[in-house]
């Protein structure tokens, strides 16, 4: 089997007294998209927030690309090949459309073909026309568009994304799996949270639920969907 591009062992994490994170293991391989799923509440920003160093683990291990990144501050993971959009998505409100854009951008590994505005602007021609737009007065959906494009621009060799499409109008959901399904076409590694089961079945490869603290169940979309009791045990409210 391919080495995992992403690997979580048995990652431990609390936020104080409180352990939220008991036993999370996940895997995503090079050029696969890898869905996080569990009710609210289960752990999979608390999971995100770990593998991003924005949270200490207490046990387990974290291994990117072969090395341990357990104790990596979150501003060097960037610069190691992780893009974040996170919940919230935490766009710069004082900043324009270009300045967050450009405020990120990075072509560590020299590549032939590296994210530039140009390419996120085709990605997302919307924010094409939003480029003297303060981040402050963009709709929610643009704000997402501008979050995955800034990721996009530290040229990234996994994006990680926290609720990609959440709160968004369907319109605007279709835009960014459709931006997404094209990034996993040109063979980018993606880990994805969001609720929207059908195009993360349709566009993920394989997905990992997460039970209170505890991945519970691993797979390929096929066997989730062959597999209708898994809806019922873990996702629906
Ligand atoms: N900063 C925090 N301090 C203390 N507890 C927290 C904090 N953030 C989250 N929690 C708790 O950790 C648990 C897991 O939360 P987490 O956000 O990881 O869940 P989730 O699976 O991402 O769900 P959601 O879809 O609601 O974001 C919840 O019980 C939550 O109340």
């Amino acid at each position: 089997m391919t080495e995992s591009l992403l690997r979580l062992e048995a990652v431990q994490a609390s936020y104080g007294q409180s352990r939220i994170l008991f036993d999370v293991s996940l895997t995503v391989g090079p050029g696969e998209m890898v869905g996080l799923l569990g009710r609210n509440g289960m752990g999979k920003t608390t999971t995100v927030r770990a593998v991003t160093g924005q949270l200490p683990t207490l046990g387990g291990d974290i291994i990117f690309k072969g090395r341990s990144i357990r104790s990596t501050p979150s501003h060097l993971l960037g610069r190691m090949g992780i893009g974040l959009v996170p919940e919230g998505r935490r766009i710069f409100p004082n900043l324009t459309v270009r300045e967050n854009l450009v405020a990120a951008a990075a072509n560590r590994s020299g590549r032939p073909d590296p994210w530039t505005l140009e390419r996120v602007l085709a990605l997302f021609p919307r924010l094409g026309e939003r480029l003297g737009n303060w981040g402050s007065q963009l709709s929610g959906g643009e704000q997402q568009m501008l979050a995955v494009g800034r990721a996009l621009m530290i040229n990234p060799d996994l994006l990680i994304l926290d609720e990609a499409t959440e709160g968004l109008a369907p319109i605007v959901r279709d835009v960014i799996w459709s931006a997404l399904r094209q990034l996993k076409s040109e063979g980018l590694s993606i880990l994805v949270i969001d609720r929207n089961l059908r195009q993360m079945m349709e566009v993920g490869d394989r997905h990992h639920i997460i039970e209170k603290g505890r991945t519970v169940w691993s797979g390929p979309s096929q066997a989730f969907l062959s597999e209708p009791s898994l809806k019922g045990r873990y996702l629906s409210v």
